[in-house]
């Protein structure tokens, strides 16, 4: 068993609605590890992080993103940072994995004033820049395959997902 797709990127790339759309489309169950880590925790992800700091959130993390890669039959939308961590990187060389790619701008206005995300907390703007700016290689190392997302809606997202693994 293993997720028919893994969708990663940057926060406001469209992960989680674009996975809903590709379940509904492939009648799928859908997963997503940010609510994988809260279910266990008991907690959000927001209050994780200011309760008990980032690196809890990142040990939670790696627990659930190797638990859904192993256990989940469908698609699977992974929290955003979680292709930091190089064991997590190791694991998805065994899966099809598609990086949502989201330009500073879009993602700025997808995420509005960064509510529930604690790494975009005083400065969204410099916040995404930075995270863009580090994380974009890592993403196009782990991904197959990379859509655009900018000016796209997530069902013509979706539909390109679909046709690129049909
Ligand atoms: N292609 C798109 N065009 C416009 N808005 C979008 C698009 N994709 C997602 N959105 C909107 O952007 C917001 C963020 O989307 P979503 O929560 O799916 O992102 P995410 O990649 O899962 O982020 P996170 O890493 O924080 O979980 C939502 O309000 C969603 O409706
Ligand atoms: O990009 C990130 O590091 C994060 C993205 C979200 O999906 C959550 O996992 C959390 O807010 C951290
Ligand atoms: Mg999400």
């Amino acid at each position: 068993m293993a997720p028919r797709v893994v969708l990663v990127g940057p926060m406001g790339a469209g992960k989680t609605t674009v996975a809903g759309l590709l379940g509904a489309a492939w009648g799928l169950p859908v997963r997503d590890t940010d609510a994988d880590v809260e279910a266990v925790a008991g907690r959000s992800v927001a209050d994780i992080f200011v309760e008990s700091g980032e690196q809890a959130f990142r040990d939670l993390e790696r627990t659930a993103v190797a638990a859904a890669l192993r256990e989940h039959d469908g698609v699977l939308a992974l929290g955003g940072g979680a292709v930091l961590d190089p064991t997590t990187r190791d694991l998805l060389r065994d899966h099809r994995v598609v990086f949502l790619r989201v330009g500073l701008s879009d993602a700025v206005s997808r995420v509005g004033l960064g509510v529930g995300r604690p790494l975009l907390l005083g400065n969204v703007r410099g916040r995404i820049k930075a995270l863009l700016d580090e994380r974009t290689p890592i993403y196009e190392e782990v991904a197959g395959l990379t859509v655009d997302t900018d000016g796209r809606t997530p069902e013509d997202v979706a539909r390109e997902i679909e046709e690129a693994l049909a």
